[in-house]
């Protein structure tokens, strides 16, 4: 996707040294587009869990990279394990991380040592290209339920509610519920969205606000708890989400707070929507709430907030109470029976294995485990 007129994606290899590799620093934007260089496995890990790079599938796609930095070092059996071993620590809940690292595995364990960085560096770029042509299908396959409810109400914007960023610089391009989002917009169809702030770490008002302003998109930055009200008032056609991972059964995991906004959708009978590429299903797991491992993130990303003061500088200052402790689990899960369906790069189904398999066949055997 573009900024400022150029075109971007969300990791790549540096085009003069051929290996390095680059990321924008998500911890800066809104504020600044700043662009950093990855050399080494463990710049790659710190990254991922400082959320430098975040979204589901482009934590994947870069621990990919990561693996790759590491081999060039030393491919030996022994420093591939234990580097995806390490990689796959960062971060817990979206399976798409363990998912891009054990199809490294499964790809470089049989290459002879000399050859392995090499067949990384391309096995990486196949991660990378396979999330741009899934992202970019989603987006075709949810276009048709904007393009229906735009037909019922002629003249006035399609009022779209979303969650946390779903958006190109969560994936390698094009995003996943914001896929559909800019198809829509990009097709004539008007559109407007309900952006929820996303606390603690802001990625709807901060990364959401900011992706759909470069791209046009009429917005509209809500506190987290203001969806339900709006729905209410009928002022949601549809809920669109992500998710960091989906159970056979089709419950989804996603950024903490989804779950009550599809509660909220249930009771007003407005459709909730959930857009997933492959690399998100889990189908080794049947019951998300129990199954489904949840983040616990620093108390301080909910006791404080950053923010830029009129000076241009950029500062954390603590909104809680002095002294008080806080909690941060940053993931919920929302049962299969409270999502409308599931979007991905092959078609829209239910959530619920018979949708899922009907989907993904290839997965039969698994889910009969
Ligand atoms: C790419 S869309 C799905 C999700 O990855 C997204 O909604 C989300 O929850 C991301 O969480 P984050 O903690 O910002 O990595």
């Amino acid at each position: 996707m573009n900024i400022d007129g150029v075109a971007y994606r969300s990791v790549w290899v540096d085009q003069d040294d051929g290996w390095s590799v680059r990321i924008l620093d998500q911890t800066r934007l809104p504020w600044t587009v700043e662009i950093l260089r990855l050399t080494h496995e463990d710049e790659v890990a710190h990254a991922i869990r400082s959320m430098q790079v975040r979204g589901a599938p482009l934590i994947g796609a870069v621990a990919a990279y990561g693996l790759a930095l590491a081999l060039r070092r030393d491919a030996s059996d022994a420093a591939l394990e234990r580097v995806a071993a390490m990689l796959g620590d960062t971060r817990p809940t979206a399976v798409n991380l363990r998912w891009a690292l054990d199809r490294m595995l499964k790809a470089l364990r049989p290459v002879a040592a000399a050859a392995r960085a090499e067949a990384a560096y391309e096995a990486a770029g196949a991660i990378a290209e396979d999330d741009v042509e899934t992202c970019r299908s989603i987006g075709q396959h949810g276009l048709p339920l904007i393009q229906a409810i735009a037909a019922r109400k002629p003249g006035k914007p399609v009022n779209i509610l979303t969650h946390c960023n779903t958006g190109w610089i969560a994936t390698v391009d094009y995003g996943t519920a914001l896929s559909v989002i800019y198809q829509a917009h990009d097709a004539g169809i008007p559109v407007h969205v309900w952006v929820d702030e996303t606390r603690p770490r802001n990625q709807g008002s901060a990364l959401t606000a900011w992706e759909l302003g470069r791209h046009g998109v009429p917005h509209t930055v809500i506190a987290d708890n203001a969806g339900g009200h709006l729905m209410q008032h009928g002022e949601v056609d549809i809920v669109l989400v992500g998710t960091d991972r989906v159970t056979r059964q089709g419950d989804v995991a996603n950024k903490i707070g989804t779950y009550l906004k599809a509660l909220a959708a249930w009771d007003n009978d407005v459709p909730f929507w959930v857009a997933l590429p492959h690399s998100t299903l889990d189908m080794r797991v049947r019951d998300g709430l129990r199954e489904i491992p949840i983040e616990e993130r620093a108390a301080d990303e909910v006791l404080n907030t950053t923010g830029r003061l009129p000076s241009g500088e950029v500062v954390t200052v603590r909104t809680a109470a002095p002294g008080s402790a806080g909690a941060n689990p940053a993931f919920d899960v929302t049962p299969a029976r409270l999502v409308s369906g599931l979007i991905t790069e092959r078609g829209r189904c239910d959530a619920s294995e018979a949708g899922l398999l009907g989907l993904y066949p290839e997965f039969a055997a698994l889910a009969a485990e």
